[in-house]
């Protein structure tokens, strides 16, 4: 914005039909916006040609000026410098204090060996700083995990979120539906195929699209963990499972185990963020007790098609999707009855009916009805009967995805009230300034850094780890986790709630972020397993996994 005035320019434009105010040394001309500011034109007008920054920053947070400044902003101060008056996302290097590990008498510390020299350097601070809204390696913290490739990423897809989704986020929440624009930049900008567990140089074949930050041969877990970790930051379970609920889902177990004319017809389509899948799994009678579904799939005459017919409940992204990876009963009751198969919806006999759910409201949680649908042999994913395997092996990376967007929702809810505790004041001090608030906030930290620290770990074993290793090893402690981390969510959730007040009791405003993810808390902590299943199993599979390692009890 090149046009520049001085305050007392500004202060001539001081009434209802010619209405300028000042924020942060930027100009606004408000004047037909004051009819339909939620907060009224009275108070706009009381402010009339003068600075309201602080009045401003009381009632509304970032992404309001960030949605309004292209409409209103017509200039700035011209006493404002180049540099913006709020910090930037990544503060600028300072050079770093190089700190020397010391004792105290008494303080048994290891020495440092050969290998501590070694030791990765830590990145550079990254981000507003505030003591656990961010993983600690934001913050230059040292961490064995994340390398520049992790900044460039991070960077990248912070600024898309900021710019993009962010300010918009609450609209598209109670419209519930996101543009297909964005879906599709999710396929442009080469996430979707980083999203699905596979390395991406495999992928690369299938797609045109690579991320700009990192080349394809470099991308790993953590990758995929910080991408999904930063979707979330904008707070909204609805988001999240409209760009990756369905897919990160759904594509897994087509291109792990799909036949490879399958994955060569459809995955371009799908990676490009043309076509949409999801996964098919829970039906009116059968959740978390998958061996007993009952979507039947009886093979054609002549052996080349299935006919399927059945229920499927509580799909996300079903409503919108083309393919539907599903399971059905292909043999007799039980486990090693169940096939998976890849449907697509252009066969016919498919109806869908978008269902109105507590939470995740942008996600089209789907009732989906197969009635005599064909679906050619060629579609089986996995083999006749052994579709169980197929299932189970897709739980770990669907928990994992739960576990991400729970914690860095976590966090949202820690670094709002964080935000606002600083500016809120009660009984004549700020709310951060009252120690049962700092109480709130330190029991929320202590879960979120436990948790995320586990995650780390875990994703790393993943990292190490071959796919059945993987599932069997580290399925007890990944359900552990998923049970963990939707407990700490919700305990968030509410605290956060409590430090809002009435703020996040109403829709919209300052607490937008808080009320969402209120609402979204059972989303995360009944599928994909309830909190109940997962640590019930978590016990079940580790005593298994630690009989076979030579567990003497
Ligand atoms: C660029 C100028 C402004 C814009 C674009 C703007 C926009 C908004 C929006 C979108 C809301 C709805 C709540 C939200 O989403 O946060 C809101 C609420 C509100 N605004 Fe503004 N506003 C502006 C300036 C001001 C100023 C200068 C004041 C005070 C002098 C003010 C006072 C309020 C109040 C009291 C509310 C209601 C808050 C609540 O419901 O708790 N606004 N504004």
């Amino acid at each position: 914005m090149s046009q520049r005035f001085s305050a007392a320019d500004v202060a001539t434009h001081n009434k209802a039909d010619n209405l300028w105010i000042i924020v942060d040394e930027d100009v606004y001309d408000v004047t037909k916006f004051a009819d339909e500011h939620p907060g009224g034109k009275k108070i706009l007008q009381r402010v009339a040609g003068k600075d309201a920054s602080k009045q401003f920053w009381k009632y509304h947070n970032e992404s309001i000026l960030k949605k309004y400044q292209k409409k209103l902003q017509v200039g700035s101060l011209d006493t404002k410098k180049a540099a913006p008056p709020t910090p930037p996302a990544t503060p600028p290097q300072v050079e770093k204090e190089v700190v020397k590990p010391s004792a105290e008498p008494g303080v048994i510390a290891p020495t440092a060996g050969a290998d501590a020299a070694e030791e990765a350097e830590a990145l550079d601070p990254y981000g507003e700083l505030i003591p656990y809204a961010d993983p600690s390696w934001y913050q230059s913290y040292h961490s064995p995990y994340f390398n520049q490739t992790h900044a460039d990423l991070r960077a990248e897809v912070r600024q898309w979120v900021e710019d993009e989704i962010m300010p918009n986020v609450t609209e598209w929440d109670e419209a519930k539906k996101v543009p297909d624009t964005i879906y599709k930049q999710m396929g442009e900008r080469g996430y979707l195929a980083g999203l699905l567990g596979v390395h991406y140089t495999k992928l690369a074949p299938l797609t045109k699209n690579t991320v700009k930050s990192v080349p394809p041969e470099k991308w790993d877990l953590f990758h995929e963990m910080l991408l999904t970790d930063e979707l979330s930051r904008a707070g909204s379970g609805g988001l999240i499972w409209n760009l990756i609920g369905g897919f990160g889902i759904g594509c897994p177990p087509v291109v792990k185990f799909g036949k490879k004319e399958l994955v060569q017809r459809i995955l371009p389509g799908i990676l490009s963020g043309d076509k949409r899948i999801c996964l098919a799994i829970t039906e009116p009678d059968a959740g978390s007790d998958v061996a007993n579904l009952t979507c039947e799939a009886k093979l054609s005459e002549d052996g080349k098609h299935y006919i399927v017919n059945g229920e499927k409940k509580w799909i996300t992204n079903g409503i919108w999707s083309d393919y539907f990876t599903t399971a059905v009963r292909t043999g007799g009751p039980g486990m090693n009855g169940v096939s998976v198969l890849l449907i697509e919806r252009s066969a016919g006999g498919v109806s869908a009916r978008k269902m109105d759910c507590q939470g995740v409201w942008s996600s089209g949680t789907t009732y989906i009805t197969f009635e005599d649908v064909k679906v050619p042999v060629e579609n089986l994913i996995g083999k006749e009967n052994q579709g169980f395997k197929v299932i189970m092996t897709n739980f770990n990376h669907e928990r994992i995805g739960i576990i991400i967007q729970c914690l860095r929702f976590s966090r949202v809810c820690y670094e709002e009230s964080m935000k606002y505790a600083h500016k809120r004041k009660t009984f004549g001090k700020r709310l951060i300034d009252h120690p049962v608030i700092r109480l709130k906030l330190a029991h929320m930290a202590r879960q979120i850094e436990a948790s995320y620290n586990w995650l780390e770990n875990l994703i790393y074993q993943c990292q190490k780890m071959g796919e059945t290793e993987a599932m069997l090893k580290l399925g007890g402690a990944i359900a552990s986790l998923k049970a963990q981390s939707t407990v700490t969510f919700e305990f968030c959730a509410r605290e956060a709630s409590q430090i809002f007040g009435g703020l996040s009791y109403s829709r919209g405003g300052q607490g937008a972020k808080v009320e969402r993810l209120y609402r979204d808390v059972r989303a995360y902590a009944i599928p994909g397993g309830s909190e109940e299943i997962m640590l019930d199993l978590s016990i079940r599979q580790a005593l298994r996994v630690h009989k076979v390692l030579g567990m003497k009890l």
